[in-house]
């Protein structure tokens, strides 16, 4: 994928890595503190509440000091923070009989799970490898209490194609009976045919019901496991042949995290990805000021992004992912999910924004709190109008095993908990937000979460049950009482259908716990309902202003604030984003004062509001990141390529090749239509779009002595995209010189077991060529080209063929040619040792 690479952003980069590594280190120690005291806090009030804690297992080392010889037994961890508890059993996340069950599968490991990538050459092999081999193999090696299968697919995930492990990875690591299957594990990773991923993260993805032409945006999408299963979908569903008319935008706000995006699906080999680093929650929508006439409205609304599928896998508090690290449980409170409430509804607002009407926008967290989840669908649907409909997906991924949505909840602001904001006192009311509480109004039904017990809380956040849905809906006040929101007073007497989202439990299919919600655009978004809801806006930050009460933040600051502050709290893989995200946000605000380095349009908005200085600003807009994307135009190189390879017509190259060097590109990068149209836009909107990658690398500059006529040679990864239309330079080996080939990466013509292999290959004028495998008997004419061919890209020297393949992808190519020829068992070393291959080597 195109991606800047000069010294001088890397000099930049490395600045802002460093800056940003200061800030973290900064809010660790920070985050320490305030931890400890928040934890404190915490315990003090809810023990009266809440079991006594037990005591910590004595560690080996004070075990062993104490003159125990033996190991001391596995000790369940321990899971200590009474404010989670209390948050669960308050909130009836999970019900008071369930509760013990809940608890114990959050102490187990969560199970290790993994997807095929469909779109490796490979991945039919895999599968069989899993369903034939593996299963089979591990079922005998590895006891099973339990009687559970060792590894089996994950029953709602579509063709079999997601698998889950019934040990964990540390068991994986350990086990020395799994040691070849987490050696194949390790490698079909590394190589990009496989993706480890934890199970409920594959499913918002699956929800989008993506088809091959769609124009997708993935607003928070770092580090990209769900781009990756984006990419997949797009690439699946084309025609055989034909490139997909499909476009995936993939963005973050966090440079870091871009790049580990970028190396994420960089083995996609996709010319379908744009990789962008923005604010989701003001994501540019590249619109043209254009004469709409009626008879030019087609092309004006062209002249605008607009998406028919949207993730919007929003920054959250995370407490879904406590079975993946145990540190979570003790850090998570309460309160790092009202600092994320608003920039969760505005990047989601944003994306309804961004979403063609018909199209489908996917809503989800790895949190179990309301405040994240249903009052965030709550307020975008009460935002939005008529406009947007909460889709009901009960009939899609039918053995998904899921729970309905909250209808009620309450919002819990340091150590109290409040029905309504009208309960919120004065000086919270600005940190605890209307649109955080549910309105009496605002739902159809009731859901009880368990079954048929109907369960509730009083006031006092005991766990009862039994009180019936009526006495239950009492609890919930509407909001319009809480003056500072128009939003509420706008739709007070809409329902909506809240229990239509999805929460996944860890105890209902042994996996950690998300949220997932699918809207469904039904009209442009009404502007005056917008405006009115922008206006309203402002009048409460106004007010705020003009009458702070003591101790009152002004709303603006607040927001910024929250976002801040949460870089206090969170810790996890899936939740490094947030973490990271704000410490980003701790960047940029920093940057506001400076001049220095890139900004974020909605930094200079504010800031502009504040300061005035408006050129000031506009400098410092300017995203300098990355060079700029350039079009490929040198006609001549162009067709000395394209007369070199015999490039066919139907595979166009002009205007879809790009490059970041204005003189003597080194790269070419090659993108898709639907790509091209995107540049073209951002080039007239004055390049909105921060684009941080693109495209798929396709030709390398090679400066060589042996006479070639093409300064270019094709790279590896865009071989697949390219080799049905090409004609020339073509060679066609047979396994056992594929073979070799691969082994030893350049050999002397004469020395190919094959005689004809051989003297093509030295027939051929020097530069680069494609060596295909020849499969069983079939002759050259009848081996297909597309992508499911195996070939490689070599280099005619003069009197050697060499090899322009990366390790991985040769020992790769390897193993799946030893597989193919049933000589699996074989190492490379064996291979001499067998003598398969001997003394041939240059
Ligand atoms: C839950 S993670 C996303 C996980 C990702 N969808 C995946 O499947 O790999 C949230 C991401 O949001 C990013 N983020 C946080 N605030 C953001 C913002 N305002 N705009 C865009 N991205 C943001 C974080 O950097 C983080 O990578």
């Amino acid at each position: 994928m195109l991606a800047a690479r000069t010294p001088v952003s890397l000099h930049r980069r490395i600045a802002a890595a460093g800056q940003q590594r200061r800030c973290i280190v900064g809010s660790e120690r920070k985050r320490g503190r305030t931890e400890r005291r928040r934890f404190t806090q915490s315990l003090e009030i809810f023990s009266k509440h809440s079991p006594p804690i037990p005591p910590r297992a004595p560690p080996a080392a004070a075990a062993a000091a104490a003159g125990s010889e033996a190991k001391p037994p596995w000790q369940p961890p321990v899971l200590e923070n009474a404010a989670f508890e209390e948050y669960y059993k308050v909130q009836q996340i999970v019900c008071k009989e369930e509760w013990n069950t809940f608890m114990g599968v959050l102490r187990k490991p969560l199970p290790a799970t993994f997807r095929i990538n469909t779109c490796c050459q490979f991945y039919k092999e895999i599968c069989s490898k899993l369903e034939n081999g593996f299963k089979r193999s591990l079922e005998s090696e590895v006891s099973n209490v339990n009687g559970e299968d060792a590894i089996s697919p994950l029953p709602w995930y579509p063709g079999n194609l997601a698998w889950q492990l019934n040990f964990s990875r540390k068991e994986l690591r350990k086990n020395q009976a799994l040691e070849s299957f987490h050696e194949f594990l390790k490698h079909e990773s590394e190589v990009g045919n496989i993706t480890r991923q934890e199970a409920v993260s594959m499913v918002p993805p699956l929800f989008l019901n993506v088809q091959p032409d769609h124009h997708i945006l993935d607003m928070c999408a770092a580090p990209g496991s769900k781009t990756f299963q984006l990419l997949e979908m797009i690439h699946q569903s084309k025609e055989s042949g034909l490139l997909p008319g499909a476009l995936v935008i993939a963005n973050d706000l966090n440079v870091q995290r871009c790049d580990l995006l970028i190396h994420n699906t960089k083995r996609m080999y996709t010319s379908n990805l744009i990789v962008t680093n923005h604010e989701a929650q003001s994501f540019p929508e590249c619109s043209v000021a254009k004469d709409c006439s009626e008879m030019y409205k087609d092309t004006c609304k062209s002249q605008r992004l607009e998406f028919d599928r949207i993730l919007c896998d929003v920054p959250c508090s995370g407490d879904g992912t406590i079975r993946k690290g145990h540190d979570m449980w003790r850090k998570w409170n309460s309160g790092m999910g009202n600092q994320l409430h608003l920039l969760q509804v505005n990047i989601a607002m944003r994306g309804i924004e961004l979403l063609k009407v018909g199209g489908r926008m996917v809503y989800s967290t790895c949190s179990m709190n309301p405040v994240e989840n249903e009052a965030v669908i709550a307020e975008l649907l009460r935002r939005s109008g008529n406009s947007v409909e909460l889709l009901d997906v009960s009939s899609e991924l039918p053995e998904l095993v899921r729970r309905p949505g909250l209808s009620t909840w309450k919002v819990q602001d340091r150590v109290s908990w409040f029905q309504t904001h009208d309960d919120v006192p004065d000086d919270r009311k600005d940190v605890v937000l209307p649109s955080m509480f549910p309105s009496s109004n605002s739902t159809e039904e009731s859901h009880p979460m368990c079954g048929d017990v109907e369960v509730n809380i009083d006031n006092r956040g005991s766990f009862s049950r039994n009180i019936n849905i009526e006495e239950r809906s009492n609890v919930n006040h509407d909001t319009d009482g809480a003056s500072i929101s128009s939003t509420n007073k706008i739709d007070s007497t809409s329902k909506f259908p809240l229990h239509r989202c999805i929460r996944i439990v860890p105890h209902d299919q042994n996996s950690g716990a998300f949220f997932i919600a699918v809207l469904h655009k039904l009209s442009p978004l009404n502007g005056s309902l917008i405006e009115g809801t922008k206006i309203q806006h402002k009048l409460a930050v106004a007010l705020l202003r003009k009458e702070p009460g003591p101790g009152t933040i002004p709303y603006e600051t607040i927001l910024t604030r929250q976002q801040l502050k949460v870089s206090e709290v969170v810790d996890d893989a899936e939740m490094l984003g947030t973490r990271q995200d704000l410490s980003t946000d701790n960047r940029t605000s920093k940057h506001k004062n400076s001049t220095e380095v890139e900004m974020d349009f909605n930094d200079v908005e504010n800031a502009q509001a504040e300061s005035g200085d408006t050129m000031k600003m506009q400098k410092q807009s300017r995203w300098k990141g990355v060079d700029p994307v350039l079009f490929f135009k040198d006609d001549a190189v162009i067709k000395s390529i394209t007369s070199f390879f015999g490039i066919k017509e139907s595979f166009p190259l002009e205007g879809h090749l790009v490059t970041r060097s204005a003189d003597n590109a080194r790269r070419i990068y090659y993108i898709s239509k639907s790509v091209k149209q995107i540049l073209e836009l951002n080039a007239e909107v004055g390049e909105q779009l921060k684009i941080a990658s693109l495209g798929v690398k396709m030709f390398e500059r090679h400066r060589s002595k042996d006479g070639c006529s093409c300064a270019y040679r094709l790279s590896y990864e865009g071989l697949s995209l390219l080799l049905p239309y090409i004609s020339r330079r073509i060679l066609y080996a047979s396994p056992l010189d594929f073979l070799r080939l691969l082994q030893y990466r350049s050999i002397n013509f004469a020395q190919f077991v094959d005689t004809r292999f051989g003297e093509e290959a030295a027939s051929l004028m020097p530069g680069c060529c494609i060596v295909v495998l020849l499969e069983g008997n079939k002759p050259a004419v009848y081996i297909s080209k597309d992508p499911s061919t195996v070939a490689i890209v070599c280099w005619r020297g003069k009197g050697t063929m060499n090899v322009m393949v990366s390790p991985p992808d040769r020992k790769d190519l390897l193993e799946k040619m030893a597989n193919h020829l049933g000589l699996e068992d074989c190492t490379e070393e064996d291979w001499n040792r067998r003598n398969l291959v001997t003394g041939l080597i240059d």
